[in-house]
C-alpha cells in the first residue's frame, strides 16, 4: 500500500521534513498546520516542493472543535473552515482531518454533531475537498472510532468519512473487529502509531510517547488487517508524536519510520521483504585497538590463544572453545582505545540476511576486502556496530577443487571467513570458556527505539521486555534481543553510565563469555593475572538474606567477586573484568534454563565500576 508520514513525526523545518520523507522513500505526507504556518514558503510553493520530491500531500491537519456547538459558535467554525479549504486548494491537499471536539462549548448530542458535520461537508464539497473525522481518545463527547462512525454514518455525506488512528483506538483497548463493518470507502484515512504500554493519562501518552509500529506494545498490524478487510485502500500513514524524534536527525528518523512500515506490511500480511534469516550463534566479536598490548594480556589471562592472523590485514584471531575474538589494529587514529566494533553472526543464509537488511534500508557496508577473501555480508547497526553474516567452519571443499596458496579452496567454496586467516603457532591454555553468551552494546539515547526495531526486523532477533537499572548517576534502560534458543543474545543499553568518558569514545560495551564452572574459571583467570571487578561486602550480606547457600559457597563468591541470581527456571553466576578502554568482559554460568542477565545485580556492578574509575 502507499506510504505516508505526518510532518509532526520528523524534526526540522517543513522543507527539511519533506526532503527527509522523500529520501527515505515515502510516497506522501500529512502536513501539520503548524509546519505550514511557520514556513517562509507559500502554500503553492510547498505543494510544488512536495511534487518535485515525488510526494503527494495526502492530508492536511488538524481542524479542531468544529462540531456539536451552539449556532453562533458553529457559524464562526464554518468561516474558519472556508478559509482552510481555500488554503488546501492552494496547497494541493484534498483531505482534511477534523478531530473530535474537546471544546467546553461542545454538547453531548450526536444529532447535532451529525448535522453540523454534514454542513461542513457541504462546504468541503464545494471547495473540492473531503473531511475525515477522527475520534481523539480524549475527545469531550466522542472518544471512540465506533462513535465517530455512527455520527459519520448518520450525517451520510459523500465528502465526509472517518479517519482511523491506531493510537486512539488501541490505547483505549477498543476491539478492532468493528472496523470491518465500516465500508472501506468511508474510511478516508488511516494513521498509524505504536506506543509502549504505560499507565499514563492518555493525552500525555499520545503527545509524548508514540513510536513507530513495531517499537511499542500495540497490535498495529491487527488493526491494519481489519482496515484492509473493510476495503480500505488509501495510504498507511505514520503519525508519531514523540519527544525524542522531535529532536533527532530527520533523515535518520524517516529511514527508521520507513523500515517500520515495511515490517508492518509484512506482519499485516501485505507485501513482504525477503524472509528473515535468524542467526544461529556468534561467529566472532571484533575489538579494535591501536595497540594489542592494551588488551592481549587480559585475553591471555582469560584463557584465549592467538590462533591465526588474517592473510591481508592486521587482524588477529583469538580463540577458546567456540568463543572467537578478533583483534583489529587497523583502526586509523580515531580509535586508539580498545572498543567493540563488529559482531559476526552465524547465519544459515548470509546472502538472504543481507538481502533482507538491504530491503529494510540498513546500511549495507562496502566489502573493503581483498580479492580472494571469503565474501562477507555486513550491515551497520544504528549505533555503528558492524554486523557480519557469516558461516564458520564450513566443511572443507572436496578433493580436486582449486586451492589457493594458503591451502584453502578458492572462492566461493572455501572454509568460510576463517579461511582468510593463516594459522599461528600457539599453545592452548584454556580456562573453561566455551562460547560467547551475549554482547552488550550501549546505544546513543536518541536511537534506542530504532535499535530495537533494527535488531528485530533486520537481524531477526526477538526483543524482550525493557528493564530500568539504577546507576549511581542515572538510570540505565536495558533491553535484550535474542534468538529462540538463546545462542545469540544482544543486550541493548542506554542511559547514564558512571564509567562513561566521552574522551574515550563513549560508554563501555561488554562481551559475556560462557563457562560451565565459573568458580574454577575465575580462579584460573586470577591466577593468570586477570584483574576482576571488586564487589562490595554489603552485596554478599544482602545475598545471604535472600538465598540459602551451601556451607562456604557464599564465601567463595565473596572472595572471587561472583554475583548470583536465580529465576523460576535456574541459577546465574557471573562476574566482570575491569574495563580496558571501552571494553570489559563478563564471565557467566547459566544453569537450569536461567534466561536473564542478572538485572538485579546490575546496580552493584555499575556502582563498582564507578568506584574503580574514580
Ligand atoms: O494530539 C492531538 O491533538 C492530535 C491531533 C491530530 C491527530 O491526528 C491526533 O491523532 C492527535
Ligand atoms: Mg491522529
Amino acid at each position: 500500500m502507499r506510504t505516508s508520514i505526518a510532518t509532526v513525526s520528523l524534526s526540522g523545518t517543513l522543507t527539511e521534513k519533506l526532503a527527509a520523507a522523500a529520501r527515505a522513500g515515502f510516497d506522501g505526507v500529512e502536513i501539520f498546520e503548524n509546519d505550514l504556518i511557520g514556513s517562509p514558503l507559500s502554500p503553492e510553493e510547498i505543494g510544488e516542493r512536495a511534487a518535485d520530491l515525488g510526494l503527494t500531500i495526502d492530508l492536511f491537519q488538524p481542524m479542531r472543535d468544529i462540531e456539536a456547538v451552539p449556532a453562533d459558535e458553529f457559524a464562526r467554525n464554518l468561516r474558519r473552515a472556508e478559509h482552510k479549504f481555500r488554503l488546501m486548494r492552494r496547497l494541493g491537499a484534498d483531505t482534511v482531518l477534523v478531530c473530535s471536539s474537546v471544546s467546553p462549548y461542545a454538547v453531548d448530542d450526536d444529532d447535532l454533531a451529525a448535522e453540523q458535520l454534514r454542513r461542513l461537508a457541504d462546504l468541503a464539497q464545494e471547495a473540492g475537498v473531503r473531511v475525515a473525522y477522527e475520534a481523539l481518545a480524549w475527545g469531550r463527547h466522542v472518544s471512540t472510532y465506533e462513535h465517530a462512525w455512527r455520527i459519520v454514518e448518520a450525517a451520510d455525506h459523500p465528502a465526509l468519512g472517518v479517519c482511523l488512528d491506531s493510537f486512539h483506538i488501541l490505547a483505549r483497548g477498543s476491539d478492532v473487529t468493528g472496523i470491518e463493518s465500516i465500508p472501506g470507502d468511508k474510511i478516508f484515512f488511516l494513521q498509524l502509531a505504536d506506543a509502549p504500554q504505560m499507565a499514563l493519562d492518555v493525552l500525555q501518552w499520545s503527545r509524548h510517547h508514540r513510536c513507530f509500529p513495531g517499537q511499542g506494545d500495540l497490535d498495529v498490524a491487527g488493526l491494519v488487517r481489519a482496515a484492509v478487510r473493510a476495503g480500505y485502500d488509501g495510504p498507511l500513514s505514520l503519525e508519531v508524536f514523540n519527544d525524542v524524534f522531535r529532536q533527532a536527525d530527520a533523515g535518520r528518523t524517516a529511514v527508521d519510520a520507513r523500515r517500520s512500515l515495511t515490517l508492518l506490511h509484512e506482519s499485516a500480511g501485505l507485501t513482504a521483504p525477503p524472509a528473515p534469516v535468524v542467526p544461529t550463534g556468534f561467529a566472532f566479536v571484533e575489538i579494535a585497538t591501536a595497540d594489542t598490548a592494551r588488551i592481549a594480556p587480559l585475553l591471555t589471562a582469560l584463557g584465549f590463544s592467538r590462533t591465526a592472523r588474517h592473510a591481508g590485514k592486521p587482524v588477529d584471531l583469538w580463540e577458546q572453545g567456540e568463543a572467537r575474538i578478533l583483534l583489529n589494529t587497523d583502526t586509523g587514529s580515531h580509535r586508539p582505545e580498545p572498543s567493540l566494533t563488529a559482531v559476526g553472526l552465524e547465519s544459515p543464509d548470509p546472502a538472504g540476511a543481507s538481502a533482507r537488511a538491504e530491503s529494510l534500508l540498513a546500511p549495507v557496508l562496502p566489502r573493503r576486502r581483498a580479492p580472494g577473501d571469503a565474501p562477507l555480508d555486513a550491515v551497520a547497526a544504528p549505533d555503528g556496530t558492524e554486523f557480519f553474516f557469516c558461516v564458520t567452519g564450513r566443511p572443507a571443499p572436496s578433493e580436486g577443487e582449486a586451492t589457493d596458496s594458503s591451502g584453502f579452496a578458492g572462492s566461493p567454496v572455501r572454509a568460510g571467513w576463517t579461511g582468510d586467516f593463516a594459522p599461528a603457532p600457539h599453545t592452548p591454555a584454556p580456562i573453561g570458556i566455551t562460547r560467547v553468551d551475549h554482547v552488550a552494546l550501549t546505544q546513543p539515547w536518541h536511537h534506542f527505539d530504532e535499535a530495537t526495531l533494527f535488531h528485530r526486523g533486520v537481524l531477526g532477533l526477538r526483543p524482550h521486555a525493557s528493564v530500568d537499572l539504577a546507576d549511581p548517576y542515572g538510570l540505565l534502560r536495558s533491553r535484550a534481543a535474542s534468538n529462540e534458543d538463546g545462542t545469540v543474545r544482544i543486550a541493548l543499553g542506554v542511559g547514564a553510565s558512571p564509567t562513561e568518558d566521552p574522551a574515550r569514545g563513549g560508554r563501555p560495551q561488554h562481551v559475556a563469555l560462557v563457562t560451565d564452572d565459573l568458580v574454577t574459571t575465575v580462579r584460573r583467570a586470577l591466577a593468570a593475572g586477570a584483574r576482576m571487578l571488586p564487589v562490595p561486602p554489603n552485596y554478599y550480606d544482602d545475598l545471604a538474606a535472600h538465598h540459602e547457600f551451601a556451607p562456604g559457597e557464599l564465601e567463595t563468591y565473596r572472595d572471587l567477586g561472583i554475583l548470583y541470581d536465580r529465576d523460576e527456571k535456574g541459577e546465574f553466576r557471573h562476574c566482570y573484568t575491569v574495563t580496558t578502554g571501552r571494553v570489559f568482559f563478563e564471565l557467566v554460568e547459566r544453569s537450569g534454563g536461567y534466561d536473564g542477565y542478572g538485572a538485579r545485580n546490575a546496580p552493584v556492578r555499575l556502582a563498582a565500576q564507578h568506584a574503580l574509575a574514580e
